[in-house]
């Protein structure tokens, strides 16, 4: 097997056993897209939560011109729609709003509204629009004239802002597939510049625009949503702690934490994020639900799942570099880079994943039930000793 990189790959483990399936390991959702739903928009605080019903979702709205991508974005990212059978979607005429329910952190509302909406029409409820909204992503096509969508997103940004300030913007300058190196970073900064101007001549310097370059043809439209979602994820801080910590006392080099469906990482340690890592990663996450789901069934249980808690698989390079995945719960997976020698201990790193593991099982119980307080935790490290945190 032949990595992108052209390294060769091994795959080194990818065990399970179909028949000690626990209810808290759960397994996969056969159907791996996600369910429609529509939330009643008055129903959400100014800070975007949604607050009918038990869960509390932030909510996420995709804005920009007809045809800059929005839907392509949405339905690669969440509905596992190949690129290319993006060309034969339709252009979408309503707002389209569906729900994100695939893990305990990764939950939120998406909607993705038609190019053409007109917020002077009196159906336009911004209140409850923009009062709800967690994240507003604005589209830009970097393959058109930008012009118009640029005056489209101050006339957004300053709408937006006034009537709820809290909301994140972000821009993604989409189908960059298309540009050169120096004209992608071109076009970045032209966009940036005109649009902070815009926004400085509007009176509205204060507001802050993250920028994203993106394109459905590369794992760049996954960072991006994963550092919006992100920002969206209140115990962030904790899980990033919590990474860090594990990292350092068991010799890894990077250790990012997936949504194993829709490989958004919804947090990893303080060291910088390179692409090549990330896509590496991803490209394992493929590699192990591929080969569970070919092989994995051993029990000759069509209900068992493919994979579960007891899944794990190291995939090892051959520049001596080792991927390492472990399964956490049925919805987020642990995908760690170390060196070959490190994989040695590979006990104290088994010991220390467990720990891990139940300090992200108390992130959740802490969310359950608002209660503030986390039980302590502790990890080995390489000389032995116990750390707590
Ligand atoms: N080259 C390239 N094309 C893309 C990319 N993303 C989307 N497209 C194409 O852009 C076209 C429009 O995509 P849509 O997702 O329908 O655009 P939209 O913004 O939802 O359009 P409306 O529904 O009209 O608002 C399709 O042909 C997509 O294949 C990208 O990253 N790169």
């Amino acid at each position: 097997m032949a990595a992108e990189n052209g390294d060769d790959l091994t795959v080194a483990v990818a065990q399970k056993n179909a028949s000690e399936v626990t209810e808290e390991a759960g397994s996969y959702p056969k159907d791996l897209s996600y369910g429609v739903y529509d939330c009643d928009p008055s129903s959400v605080d100014p800070n975007g939560t949604i607050i009918s019903g038990i869960e509390q979702k932030p909510r996420i709205v995709l804005m920009g011109l007809r045809r800059s991508g929005k839907s392509s974005i949405q339905k690669v990212v969440f509905h596992k729609m190949s690129p290319n059978e993006t060309l034969f979607l339709e252009s979408t005429n309503k707002v389209v709003k569906e729900d994100i329910s695939n893990s305990s952190f990764v939950q939120f509302h998406i909607w993705d509204f038609p190019g053409q909406i007109d917020f002077f029409d009196p159906t336009f409820d911004s209140e409850n629009i923009f009062g709800g909204c967690g994240a507003l992503i604005f589209v830009i096509d970097a393959q058109d004239d930008y012009m118009e969508a640029l005056e489209r997103l101050r006339h957004t940004v300053t709408r937006a802002y006034k009537i709820n300030p809290r909301i994140n913007f972000e821009v993604f300058i989409h189908k960059v597939d298309g540009l050169s190196e120096d004209y992608k970073m071109d076009t970045q900064r032209d966009i940036h510049a005109r649009a902070t101007d815009d926004l400085y001549d509007a009176g509205f310097e204060q507001v802050h625009l993250s920028f994203h370059l993106t394109s459905i043809y590369d794992h760049s439209i996954f960072e991006a949503f994963s550092k919006v979602v992100q920002k969206l994820i209140p115990q962030l801080p904790t899980l990033e702690n919590l990474l860090n910590i594990f990292i350092s006392n068991s010799a890894i080099e990077k250790a990012f934490l997936f949504d194993v469906v829709s490989k958004i990482y919804i947090a990893t340690d303080s060291s910088p994020v390179d692409m090549q890592s990330y896509e590496l990663c991803c490209d394992m996450i493929d590699v192990v639900i591929d080969v569970s789901c070919i092989y994995g069934l051993m029990s000759g249980d069509e209900l068992a799942p493919a994979f579960d808690r007891h899944s794990q698989a190291s995939i090892r390079l051959n520049n001596g570099t080792v991927l390492h995945l472990r399964e956490v719960n049925r919805f987020l997976a642990l995908v760690c880079i170390l060196r070959d020698d490190a994989m040695e201990k590979q006990g104290m790193i088994d010991y220390n994943f467990t720990m891990f593991r139940a300090g992200i099982q108390k992130v959740f119980e802490v969310r359950k039930s608002q209660n503030r307080k986390m039980a302590a935790i502790s990890f080995t490290n390489e000389n032995g000793e116990t750390v707590h945190c």
